[in-house]
């Protein structure tokens, strides 16, 4: 029992301890978005396993969207489009293999990196096409690179570092693309529109980017905050578990001695009557008391009696073997023995054993007779009617008990 309650201060013990941490970090916020390295990790475990969840989905869609854009490459002729269409392929067919092998949930860490990294591929493809296309068809690539923003900004929303490293490498790639290019003369209207749009796109652009790292970083910041917050109520729901569990083994088990005591007892007994009262079964009870425990006291000292008294409790523990069967301290020296399904020969002869096992104990008692430590036992049996009481056979067992007692001690009476 000493020990238990050890192992539940402990268990208690660490429980807090994670409840203060993580309350620690509530009260110091999330502006850095970063929790101390073993909460990090298992941060990012749950909010990957959550995308992987959740993003399966929407990424295949951007995929197919981005295959989609294919038919668009046919205004610009069959040749330009067929090339374009084989990068679009090779690109979407990488992508689909990615999804299919990071987002199996033992790779749960490469999820976001591997997804970025995919985003990067396709924003970069889509520089790469305007690069390539002569004007006044590649001034539509330029605008194929809002909705590849967009994407990433909704796929990655809670993810800020993933969000701007992406937009930037893809943006920086942008400027010094379409900055250099020697742009083929078509229109001179057109020509002049696309001169003075340049710069208002990059900005808008360059805009879009900020907003987005503005909101990634509030998403972000919720997300963890809802992760700590999930964390403390797991935490608060498995420390009240064990306490409720602490506190149920507080009121059936004797402190001193670990057995059951008297109020557990009486639940158990009384459902077990019950249960021999319809099945008809036999029931019996095994009285036990230590002799001479006053003048053991009296000679070795309080704190040897209660070192005796827990040697004799742990023999007496591997009594109750099968189901319904309780060992129970129902007194300061007298225990119980509930045998639902027993008859009284069978309890008997377990009760001669359990004497045998006590006097066995070798513990010395120089104020007794017999040298060492010795018990009494009283055994009761009863197939019990519905007239019939439990107090009958505890009334039987006692008076078993005390003449054992009478009878000189260290013997049964059934
Ligand atoms: N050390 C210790 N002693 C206890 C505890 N509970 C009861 N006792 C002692 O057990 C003794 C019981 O004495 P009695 O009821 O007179 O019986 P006895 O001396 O065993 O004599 P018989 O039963 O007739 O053999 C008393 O001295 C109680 O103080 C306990 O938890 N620890």
């Amino acid at each position: 029992m000493v020990s238990t309650t050890q192992l539940f201060n402990e268990q208690l013990e660490k429980l807090e301890q994670q409840i203060n941490r993580y309350q620690g970090l509530l009260s110091l916020g999330f502006k850095r978005l970063q929790f101390p390295s073993e909460i990090e990790k298992d941060y990012i475990e749950c909010s990957n396993t959550l995308f992987i969840d959740s993003s399966r989905l929407i990424l295949s869609f951007g995929i197919l969207l981005y295959l989609a854009f294919g038919f668009s490459d046919y205004a610009l002729g069959q040749e330009q489009a067929d090339m374009l269409w084989v990068v679009r392929i090779v690109i979407a067919a990488i992508m689909l293999t990615g999804i299919g092998f990071v987002f199996n949930r033992r790779l749960v860490h490469w999820v976001i990196k591997v997804t970025s990294l995919g985003m990067v591929v396709v924003g970069l493809s889509i520089v790469l096409f305007m690069y390539i296309l002569e004007e006044p068809y590649s001034y539509a690539y330029h605008l194929g690179l809002i909705p590849w923003q967009v994407f990433v900004l909704v796929s990655l929303r809670s993810y800020l570092r993933a969000i701007t490293v992406s937009s930037i490498i893809v943006y920086s790639a942008y400027i010094a693309v379409a900055y250099t290019k020697e742009y083929i003369p078509y229109h001179p209207e057109v020509d002049h529109l696309a001169y003075i749009t340049l710069p208002l796109f990059t900005a808008f652009w360059g805009l879009l980017i900020a907003m987005g790292i503005y909101l990634g970083y509030q998403i972000e910041k919720s997300a963890r905050m809802g992760y700590v917050k999930n964390r403390l109520l797991s935490l608060d729901a498995q420390r009240l578990t064990l306490l409720s569990e602490e506190l149920h083994l507080l009121s059936t088990t004797d402190s001193l001695t670990g057995l059951s005591n008297r109020r557990h007892f009486e639940h158990c007994f009384d459902l077990e009557w019950r249960r021999a009262v319809r099945t008809q079964d036999s029931i019996a009870l095994i009285m036990i008391d230590i002799d001479h425990f006053k003048k053991y006291n009296d000679f070795y000292g309080h704190q040897s009696g209660d070192k005796c008294l827990r040697q004799v409790c742990t023999a007496l523990q591997s009594y109750a073997q099968r189901s319904g069967e309780l060992v129970v301290r129902y007194g300061g020296e007298e225990f119980l023995v509930l045998l639902p399904r027993m008859t009284l020969a069978s309890a008997q002869a377990i009760a001669e054993n359990i004497c045998r096992k006590v006097r066995g104990l070798n513990i010395s008692h120089a104020q007794s007779n017999e040298q060492y430590v010795t018990i009494s036992l009283g055994v009761a049996a009863m197939v019990p009617s519905m007239s019939d009481n439990e107090e009958n056979l505890l009334r039987d067992a006692d008076r078993c008990l005390y003449q054992a007692k009478a009878e000189g001690r260290n013997c049964v009476v059934s």
